[in-house]
């Protein structure tokens, strides 16, 4: 796929991407949905690739939600390619992707662009950076993933920031816990590429159970799944399993008496 409105780069196993429409402050439309779910499911399908910096363009905004240009212009936010309006499909490709996704927030994080930085793994903000939730200011609401950020912030914070939706500074909300640290704009992506460096370090099944396991709270079957298919992969290049195939293809009854344990 051609990207027009991202930018998709890997180096030393770290995938960033980009949103790149700064002219909109990386405002997102359909098609910029399709090429960020088009690049998150590369980065997955990638056993190179450890870990994804996701971020924008630019040093004004990280992305401030839904083009409302477009939905001015023409009646919706611009169909995708092939048609669908992929935003939740992109939420759950973030959350499911087995690999730590680091979102560096370079500014303006504001609507549909703070549920993305809330869907990440980590979260790395400039010193400039500023968070907010407007949708029910511009005619918008997202009660899917956006009131995952009750998990983050807790009840009372969540609400707030849906109900009055006013904008917090990233120092104000490394406090609540929606990111994990500020750094000055100018060092943010030496910050996040170090962060990505230290965990492509690490053991990658861990870090896939892992992340596997801490969706299961917010998942449901879906994040089971993907659970349950992590432990299938390590159980498909186990001898026990390999057993039952030979033993199929070589018409005799598979014998599992030498795999007996535990
Ligand atoms: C972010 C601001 C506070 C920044 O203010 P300021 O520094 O003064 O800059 P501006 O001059 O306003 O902006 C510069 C430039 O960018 C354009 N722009 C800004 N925001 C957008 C936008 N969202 N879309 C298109 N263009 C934008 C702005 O017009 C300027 O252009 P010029 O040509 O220079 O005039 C401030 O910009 C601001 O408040 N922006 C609006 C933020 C906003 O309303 N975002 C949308 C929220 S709703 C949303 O995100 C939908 C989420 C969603 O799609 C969804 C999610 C989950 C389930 C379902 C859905 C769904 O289907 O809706």
């Amino acid at each position: 796929m051609d990207y027009t409105d991202i930018r998709y780069e890997v180096a030393d196993r770290i995938a960033t991407i980009t949103i790149d429409r700064e002219k909109r402050l990386n405002a997102f439309r359909g098609r910029t949905v399709e090429e960020l779910l088009h690049a998150f499911r590369a980065a997955w399908a990638d056993d190179d690739v450890g870990a994804v910096i996701f971020t924008g363009a630019g040093n004004k905004a990280f992305c401030v939600g839904g083009d409302q240009k477009e939905f001015v212009e023409t009646g919706s936010y611009g169909l995708s390619q092939n048609g669908r309006w992929e935003i939740e499909d992109l939420h759950v490709a973030i959350r499911s992707i087995p690999k730590p996704v680091i979102a560096a927030v370079n500014g303006f994080a504001i609507g549909g662009g703070n549920v993305l930085a809330a869907v990440c793994d980590v979260a790395i903000a400039a010193e400039h950076a500023r968070f907010g939730q407007v949708g029910p200011r511009v005619g918008s609401f997202d009660a899917g993933w956006g009131t995952h950020l009750t998990r983050l912030i807790g009840e009372r914070r969540a609400r707030e920031m849906w109900f009055f939706c006013r904008q917090y500074t990233a120092t104000e909300v490394e406090r609540w816990g929606l990111v994990n640290k500020v750094v000055p704009g100018d060092s943010l992506m030496a910050e996040a590429t170090a962060w990505a460096r230290e965990t492509v370090a690490l053991s990658p099944t861990a870090l896939k159970f892992l992340k596997c396991a801490f969706n299961l709270e917010t998942g449901g079957l879906g994040a089971q799944a993907l659970f349950a298919d992590a432990g299938l992969q390590l159980y498909l290049e186990s001898p026990e399993c390999q057993e039952g195939r030979v033993a199929f293809a070589e018409k005799r009854a598979p014998d599992f008496a030498a795999r007996r344990k535990g």
